[in-house]
């Protein structure tokens, strides 16, 4: 039997609720996340997807329903207690990293996740060393830069190292929402690699949003579809093996929910 690492009961998300701007965005959504479960998340524009990373992030109260990582209510634990089980990769390679530090700065920074920061150095010899490792199996001469400013990398670089920042100190859970939606074709496709190689490496349980409904197929173990709110395709193993793009879209049309099938998720599809 596998483990189930997070739960999802009956969660209702509402913007602004009684007022006049009111948004239902979350609907009664029920999920369960199992340990080492890699799942692509897809849907159309305000389906709530990055609002579904979000509230399991403990960012955004709800409103009724329960979130449980390993059995313990999210939303009650400490900013710093989720910030040590759970890691995340932004669109944005400048959210969840420092620009004006180096990029070995940065990665120190990573390792002490969660934990009280000090001003102390932190950036030992020996963690140098781990880092020029780490970063001469990445290629891009990245272990030639640990000592420029992260902000000054070009975005794919940026986000390789973001990615190995999240990963570094392997976390319970893993979201990542569109972070290689920002890059070129090829940029994407390493840092994409990278990706997988860094959560297969440490079976990290992931969540990943995505517009590009080939990588949702080619990557990961499972894939949900969520439209209005809710989630409204759940496959695993075989049958998400013989998931195509046409299939995918053809679903979207079964769903009567072609209207939300945007232009960026039809291009994106056709990049491997
Ligand atoms: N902070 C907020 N306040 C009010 N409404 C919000 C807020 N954040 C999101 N929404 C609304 O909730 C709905 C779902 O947004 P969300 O960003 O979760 O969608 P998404 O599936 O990630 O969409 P996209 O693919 O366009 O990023 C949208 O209608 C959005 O306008």
């Amino acid at each position: 039997m596998q483990e189930v690492l997070l739960e999802l009961k009956d969660v209702n998300k509402i913007f602004n609720p009684g007022s006049q701007n009111e948004k239902h965005v979350l609907r009664q959504l029920n999920l369960t996340v199992f340990d080492g479960d890699f799942m692509t998340v897809i849907g159309g524009n305000g389906a709530g997807k990055s609002t579904l990373l979000n509230t399991v992030a403990g960012n955004f109260p709800i409103q009724s329903g329960q979130i449980l990582l390993e059995g313990q209510a999210v939303e009650k634990q400490a900013e710093e207690v989720r910030a040590r089980h759970i890691a995340r990769v932004f669109q944005d390679p400048s959210m969840g990293t420092a620009p004006r530090m180096t990029v070995a700065e940065n990665l120190a920074l990573a390792c002490r996740r969660g934990e009280k920061r000090s001003l102390k150095k932190i950036l030992t010899p020996e963690l140098y060393a781990d880092f020029q490792n780490i970063l001469s199996d990445v290629g891009l001469n990245l272990d030639q830069r640990l000592d420029e400013d992260l902000g000054n990398l070009s975005g794919g670089q940026r986000q390789t190292i973001a990615m190995i920042m999240a990963t570094i100190k392997k976390p319970k859970l893993l979201l990542l929402d569109e972070h290689v939606a920002a890059l070129d074709p090829k940029a994407s496709r390493v840092v994409m690699e990278l990706t997988k190689s860094r959560i297969e490496k440490d079976n990290i349980t992931s969540l990943m949003i995505t517009h590009n409904m080939q990588h949702a197929i080619d990557y990961g173990n499972r894939l949900i579809m969520m439209d209005r709110g809710q989630i409204i395709y759940d496959v695993r193993g075989e049958e998400k093996d013989q998931l195509t793009v046409d299939r995918l879209l053809e679903k979207f049309m079964e769903l009567g929910s072609e209207d939300s099938l945007t232009d960026k998720m039809l291009i994106e599809s056709t990049h491997k």
